[in-house]
């Protein structure tokens, strides 16, 4: 039996072990069954028992403290591209969730290895407990090790771009009560023509194996089918700015900048020159929200 199938079995079991949640999506694709990872395997041994898999039933981290901005859009949407501008502009710490989860398949002796490739391979949303285990250690080292000494990362005060994530609504509403109530969604909006053409691209040199056609397909499925209901859950809470990723980067960008400047108390300029000393001078803005009112 192979890994897959002994997470599967365990997956299909009735057994009362089997980690559920009363936030169960109801957007579960159609060409898929997915279900929880289970918070203690029935075969394992302790040892063999990730920590990722076990999640907290109240939230982790303190949301007047830790920024979280979720970044959606479909594949090749181009937010790795921004996030990554971003970074550099405002101090964000960027985390993708699917460079994490490729990770975590990269890493020896992981139970979840096989299992993340294949739903990698096949376009479909692991089960949440791995991605949000995997978002809240490196959230929690990177709080321990702060990536800058600028204001934004002092006193356990840190601001994040979760990238590609959440994809599901099991997952949107299990972070933010198990991590951090996240403060508001950027989605980069194209066209699947524009995105086939990227990803297509970028799959010459990125070395990924879902950057060829038929993975392309079934993820653009499963962004329609079950990430889009995501989208929409944070836009009836007023929570989505949409930007439109069609343009050149460094359009797109400058749309980015204005809209996170609306929502920040500093802009990229001020933050990009905060150094430690000016950050003591704004000590006293450490319990202000970072975020301005909701949009
Ligand atoms: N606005 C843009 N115009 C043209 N190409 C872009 C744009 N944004 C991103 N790209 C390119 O498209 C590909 C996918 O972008 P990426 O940021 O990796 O997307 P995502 O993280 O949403 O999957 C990359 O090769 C990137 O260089
Ligand atoms: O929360 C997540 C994020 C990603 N993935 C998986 O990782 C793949 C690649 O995601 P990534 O964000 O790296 O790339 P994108 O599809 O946006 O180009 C997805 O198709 C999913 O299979 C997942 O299961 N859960």
């Amino acid at each position: 039996m192979t890994v897959i199938d002994k997470v599967k079995s365990a997956f299909t079991s009735d057994s009362p072990e089997t980690t559920t949640t009363s936030t169960q999506s109801n957007a579960t694709p159609s060409h898929t069954e997915e279900k929880n990872v289970p918070s203690h395997p029935k075969e394992s041994n302790a040892k063999s028992v990730p920590e990722t898999a076990v999640l907290s039933d109240k939230a982790v981290f303190d949301q007047n403290k830790v920024t979280v901005i979720f970044v959606l859009g479909g594949p090749g949407a181009g937010k790795g591209t921004q996030c990554e501008k971003l970074v550099n502009d405002y101090k964000f710490k960027h985390l993708s969730a699917g460079d994490l989860l490729r990770e975590e398949r990269n890493r020896p002796g992981s139970t979840y290895g096989e299992l993340i490739t294949e739903y990698i391979r096949e376009g479909k949303i692991v089960p949440q407990e791995v991605t949000i285990k995997l978002l809240e250690n490196a959230m929690s080292s990177t709080l321990a090790s702060p990536p800058n000494t600028t204001n934004e990362w002092l006193n356990g005060k840190g601001r994040f771009l979760i990238d590609g994530f959440p994809r599901k609504m099991d997952q949107a509403l299990k972070f933010d009560e198990s991590v951090v109530k996240s403060s508001f969604v950027l989605f980069f909006s194209t066209n699947e023509n524009i995105l086939l053409e990227r990803l297509l691209e970028r799959g010459k040199t990125s070395g990924r194996d879902d950057d060829n056609k038929e993975s392309i397909v079934k993820r653009f499925r499963t962004f329609v089918e079950t990430s889009m209901p995501v989208v929409d859950y944070y836009r009836k809470l007023g929570k989505v700015v949409e930007i439109d990723s069609s343009p050149p980067i460094d359009e797109v960008y400058e749309k980015v900048k204005i809209e996170i400047d609306q929502r920040l108390n500093s802009s990229s300029t001020q933050t990009s020159n905060t150094t430690q000393s000016t950050s003591t001078t704004n000590a006293s803005n450490d319990a202000a929200p970072i975020l301005a009112p909701a949009i």
